[in-house]
């Protein structure tokens, strides 16, 4: 079926090493990204999802294997191409959100194309970047904190603030390493409200870690890291 995986890993083995002994993390995994669904890559603490979520977002190499997106490699491809597919084909969100102290939620939005000069050639300019990061804020309800620092927001407030930051450049893509796992159990529902409703209402593909059962089933596809390895598919809202 055409598209029906938007990204797909196959035969990923990752160690790492340490005091010359090598710690084998992940030991020939395969993974299959459905689109348009939230696919969570659920395992214990340990277990190597984060090693694969880099590995899938292009921030770490496998030592053997291969991650394809849309039906082409991209794990070897050239540095400018891996560069495009993190900047502007996918978008990161992280547990701790990693946004700039100094700056302001808009201006937390816009970062990534002032660091990345490039990027502003995705917008013809700042005003259009500008006018796109208010819709972002306002697309997931924070358009009026736009001019708060992260030390003047909430956690939810603040993983608003790096999924609006993510959604920029219109991803296909959204990769979210433990996203609720700064956040009291309320405010985790409601960013994984979010997440859902930009996947129904956007098309967006989404694939999210963690180590919580509970938000595992929630998500439309499931997938269990163990032993360095990833359990086969399973449709996790039909799993007891
Ligand atoms: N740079 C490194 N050098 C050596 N070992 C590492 C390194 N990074 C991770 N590890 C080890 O690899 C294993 C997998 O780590 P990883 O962060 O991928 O797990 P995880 O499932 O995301 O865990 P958590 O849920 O606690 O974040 C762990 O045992 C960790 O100690």
């Amino acid at each position: 079926m055409k598209n029906e995986f938007v990204l797909q890993a196959c035969g990923i083995h990752k160690s790492y090493h340490k005091d010359r002994i090598e710690v084998p993390v992940l030991r020939g995994v395969d993974v299959n990204i459905t689109a348009g669904k939230v696919n969570a890559l659920v395992g214990r603490s340990g277990s190597g999802k984060s090693t694969l979520m880099h590995i899938l977002a292009t921030l770490d190499t496998p030592d053997t294997g291969e991650v394809i997106f849309q039906g082409q490699r991209i794990d070897n491809a050239s540095r400018a191409r891996r560069d495009a597919y993190r900047n502007r084909d996918i978008g990161i969100i992280f547990q701790f959100y990693h946004l700039l102290p100094e700056l302001s939620a808009i201006e937390n939005v816009l970062a990534p194309m002032m660091i990345g000069q490039s990027l502003w050639n995705y917008f013809r300019n700042r005003r259009e970047a500008r006018l796109r990061a208010e819709a972002m804020l306002d697309r997931v309800g924070l358009l009026h904190r736009a001019t708060h620092r992260p030390t003047e927001m909430s956690g939810g407030e603040m993983q608003r603030a790096a999924i609006a930051r993510a959604l920029m450049t219109d991803p296909k893509l959204l990769l979210a390493d433990e996203p609720t796992g700064n956040l009291d159990t309320d405010t985790g529902e409601t960013i994984l409200s979010l997440l859902d409703q930009l996947s129904r209402e956007e098309n967006l593909t989404i694939v999210m870690i963690t180590h919580d059962d509970a938000i595992a089933k929630s998500a439309d596809v499931c997938y269990r890291m163990q032993d360095g390895l990833l359990e086969t598919k399973k449709p996790s809202r039909n799993v007891a």
